[in-house]
């Protein structure tokens, strides 16, 4: 990390190489809003008004809309001004009746410590966003989490916790000996739960991360953070994957052994806390386990990705960050896909494919011949061309900085084959052209029910060229291998989320949410007919929202 220069004034570390985009967000951020920025300074009388929350009309928080307008820093990428707000949005369009319950987006929405500015897009301080749906009425809010990192951070006004790119600066020699420990025993990780969020079978809605400390329960309805997910079995580690697989009846997820290169793949089952391992996948390559941000399943198998960008333990241990942070490309030690039997735990085929950079899989189904018999797997993802350039882009300064230079690396459906027959060799391919969907491809979803089995729809961010981020919503045939596209010039939409209708029989009968951050600093709400993937309503925020990663839906009781 860069070193830190401490403003003995004001108590704030800054950093020397952030500094002039330190100032720029300090002037911006004045004026704006509440007027100051979160952890601003201590004792500013100001402060009291940031935990205020506003039940009234939405015009409660003044808009960034002047000061952002022409400006390169998109609203997308510019910290939440207020810890909380809630508030009834006004409709344009209509919102079904059928849609009753509560959408809830994660996403690291806050990206600076006072002055300081973070550097990466996964760094920032968990912002919770919900909508609540109420018989065509719609409730919306955001609450930051209160995770340790997060109110340490606030206590003490500089970062405490090792975060995706960030590292705490050390005052001297001794304090890094015990930060080595305390590396290993994960005291120094964050438990800043930025990444999504998840209802479990049982109801409890829990907000992730990387780190499996930082499992967090909130409460759908208030955002309240309610404390630590404890997960009460002895599986140890301290990583797991930030997208296990949830369903009403088990949560599956993937434990990378960084120790001994492998992956546990373990369930939990409603009500508990309790892991329980149903297999172990020993990697084929490389010193490290492939990073496992997301896994696919089908009805009977889990699907073990082992990527050719892995963790890298020295990285870990590093001040500064590397140019793939925690990770390392090693397209020598080659990229594989696993398939273990969930009832067994049985491995029943690994095979070597193409390189390949994934953060997200989408689906993954079991084809089957004539007789009913599985002869492959079909798992796809939004595949990044094995280009780990992506990260780079994630950067902060990457992403503030568009000057209408079609940055944005392209972007793919890649569909694996994974012969169940033995055969050494897997496949991956793209499930269709991707200039259909402009070449960009992230943040994905599906309809849920079709979970594991053959489908036909998938949505997603794809891109409008030049960009240098998705900025599109899309939809993908993947019968027909064609897309829809929606874009407005300027905006940054999240991951589109499929909600089924009740009683639906079609795979696309239901809406997406997406929520939009604007190129004029505004933003909103926005709803898409999954069948016609026309706009059927939008609702404005009182404030721009910042970008936002992934959701869950709470339907109502
Ligand atoms: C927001 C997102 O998609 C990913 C966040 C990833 C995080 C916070 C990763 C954190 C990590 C550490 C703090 C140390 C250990 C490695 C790793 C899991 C990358
Ligand atoms: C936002 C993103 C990639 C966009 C690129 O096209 C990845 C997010 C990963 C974590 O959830
Ligand atoms: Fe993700």
């Amino acid at each position: 990390m860069a070193s830190l220069a401490f403003s003995a004034k004001i108590g704030r570390c800054i950093s020397p190489s952030n500094a002039m985009v330190s100032d720029q967000y300090e002037s911006k951020r004045k004026g704006l809003s509440f007027g100051k920025g979160i952890f601003a300074r201590k004792n500013d009388p100001r402060d009291s008004l940031v935990t205020k929350v506003a039940t009234q009309a939405p015009t409660v928080i003044p808009s960034l809309e002047k000061e952002l307008a022409g400006d390169r820093n998109h609203v997308a990428w510019t910290s939440v001004q207020q810890e909380r707000w809630e508030g009834e949005l006004v409709v344009e369009g209509e919102i079904p009746l059928w849609l009753n319950g509560t959408y809830l987006r994660n996403g690291p929405g806050l990206w600076h410590i006072g002055s300081y500015n973070f550097r990466h897009l996964f760094d920032g301080y968990a912002t919770l966003v919900r909508l609540h749906f109420e018989n065509g009425r719609l409730i919306a809010g955001h609450r930051q989490i209160e995770s340790e990192a997060y109110k340490a951070a606030k206590n003490n006004n500089k970062l405490c916790y090792r975060e995706f790119s960030e590292v705490p600066k050390l005052d001297n020699f001794l304090a890094y000996i015990g930060e080595l420990a305390n590396l290993f025993s994960g005291a120094s990780l964050t438990d800043n739960a930025n990444t999504g969020v998840v209802k479990l079978g049982d109801g409890r809605v829990v907000c992730l991360t990387e780190t499996q400390k930082g499992s967090i329960i909130v409460d759908p309805n208030t955002l309240d953070t309610l404390g630590k997910f404890e997960y009460s079995d002895s599986l140890g580690g301290l990583i797991h994957s930030a997208h296990p697989i949830v369903t009403d009846t088990e949560f599956l997820t993937l434990l990378p052994d960084l120790l001994k290169p492998g992956y546990l793949v373990v369930r939990m089952e409603p009500g508990s806390n309790e892991r329980k391992v149903i297999g172990r996948v020993d990697c084929r390559g490389g010193p490290a386990p492939g990073w496992v941000h997301s896994f696919p399943v089908t009805e009977h198998y889990v699907i073990v990705p082992e990527m050719p960008l892995r963790y890298c333990a020295q990285n870990l241990l590093k001040a500064e960050p590397t140019p793939l942070y925690k990770f390392e490309w090693h397209p020598d030690s080659k990229g594989f896909m696993h398939v273990m039997c969930k009832a067994s735990g049985n491995i029943v085929a690994s095979v070597e494919v193409p390189l390949y950079v994934t953060f997200h899989f989408i689906n993954a189904y079991e084809e089957k011949d004539e007789d009913g018999r599985v002869t492959a797997i079909i798992a796809d993802c939004c595949e990044h061309n094995a280009d780990t350039t992506i990260l780079e882009r994630l950067r902060l300064q990457n992403l503030r900085a568009f000057m209408g230079e079609d940055v944005l690396p392209d972007a793919r459906v890649g569909r694996f084959i994974i012969p169940l027959d033995g055969s050494p060799y897997g496949k991956l391919e793209a499930a269709l052209d991707p200039e259909e969907h402009g070449k960009g491809m992230d943040m994905c979803s599906f309809n849920p029910a079709y979970l594991g089995k053959k489908y036909r729809y998938a949505y997603a961010c794809g891109a409008q060229r030049p960009c240098n981020f998705p900025n599109t919503l899309t939809k993908i045939d993947l019968f027909e291998k064609k897309a829809k596209n929606w874009y407005e010039e300027g905006a940054v939409p999240s991951e589109p989320f499929f909600v089924a209708r009740p009683g639906a029989t079609e795979e696309d009968d239901g809406v997406l949410i997406s929520m939009i951050s604007e190129k004029n600093g505004d933003g909103y709400a926005l709803l898409l007919d999954g069948s016609t993937f026309e706009e059927i309503a939008r609702a404005k925020f009182p404030y721009g929202l910042p970008y936002g990663l992934h959701g869950c839906w709470v339907p109502k009781k």
